[in-house]
């Protein structure tokens, strides 16, 4: 019934059924894989006929039917809509991508930080992960380059006088730095990055990147469960163990300075992982984007 409805207003339209009314309307196919942005989608003049039409008086406006969508093919819809409408419909996204960003991880010693970021590594191929420059001497099963660059101490310290280092620190006797050139380069290629810190290392960016990162606080379940990972760990001398436990003792308290706290209980990698995962996609749908700029 409507399509006859439909078919009988259009033979009786003039408008509708005249050639001049084909030639338009057919003129408002549009080319929907054109990509626009954002602002172009909401500032960008319509097409001449869709501006001269607007321009019409309701009453010079031609009268047409949109057809009952059960009756018209889709391309005959999206015109037939187009058409009411008075512009076209863009294909274009709706929101552009989101910024890339810069995810601070951080924590007392032992708790699992380099852990979690190899997961993460295995599970996020599309973020980077910024190898920290240590003068710290390498420990079985880590590569230089991979896991940090291995520098001399007189190597570290000329970086710094280059002006090469975002921040850096001594942490247990050991110079940690992190190099700036590798955060411009893959941040212009649309990369996430990843920086792994210590807790002074954090509160130094905190500093220099204010909120225009993501900082994220890693804990054990307790303090005895930390401990007990550092003596299994077996990388520190007595005296050096009790070094990581007093300072760990102290770093808890900034745990309100991050933005957000990730437990990695024992035996419970993957769903420290997995959170970590979350806070990056729920930072990735924000409205309110974060900006960083180095
Ligand atoms: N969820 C977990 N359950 C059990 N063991 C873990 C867990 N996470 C990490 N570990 C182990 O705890 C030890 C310390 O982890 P890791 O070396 O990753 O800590 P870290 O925070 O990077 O330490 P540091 O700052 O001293 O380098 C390692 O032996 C690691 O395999």
């Amino acid at each position: 019934m409507f399509r006859r409805l439909y078919f009988s207003l259009a033979r009786s339209s003039p408008t509708l059924s005249s050639p001049i009314f084909h030639h338009q309307y057919t003129s408002l196919i549009i080319n929907h894989s054109k990509p626009t942005s954002i602002t172009e989608r909401f500032t960008s003049t319509p097409p001449r006929f869709f501006a001269s039409y607007t321009k019409m008086s309701d009453s010079q406006k031609p009268k047409f039917t949109i057809p009952p969508p059960d009756k018209a093919s889709k391309p005959e819809m999206l015109r037939a809509l187009e058409f009411s409408m008075g512009s076209s419909f863009s294909n274009s996204p709706i929101c552009p991508p989101p910024n890339p960003l810069i995810i601070v991880i951080s924590g007392p010693s032992g708790v699992g930080k380099d852990a979690v970021i190899k997961k993460l590594r295995q599970v996020r191929e599309s973020l980077h992960f910024v190898v920290t420059a240590t003068s710290r001497p390498t420990r079985e099963g880590e590569v230089d380059g991979k896991d940090y660059y291995f520098v001399s101490e007189e190597e570290f310290l000329s970086m710094v006088e280059r002006n090469e280092l975002l921040e850096y620190a001594l942490v247990y006797g050991d110079y940690k730095g992190i190099p700036k050139r590798q955060i411009r380069e893959f941040m212009a290629k649309g990369h996430d990055i990843v920086l792994r810190v210590d807790v002074q290392g954090a509160e130094t960016l905190r500093k220099i990147l204010g909120t225009s990162a993501v900082f994220i606080y890693l804990v054990a379940e307790s303090e005895l469960e930390l401990v007990e990972r550092l003596i299994d760990r077996k990388t520190e001398t007595s005296e050096a163990l009790l070094v990581r436990i007093a300072t760990a003792r102290e770093e808890v308290k900034h745990v309100r300075d991050f933005d957000y706290v990730v437990v990695n209980g024992e035996g419970k990698l993957d769903n420290a992982v997995k959170l970590v995962e979350s806070i990056i996609d729920a930072e990735k749908a924000k409205v309110q984007q974060r900006r960083a700029v180095i």
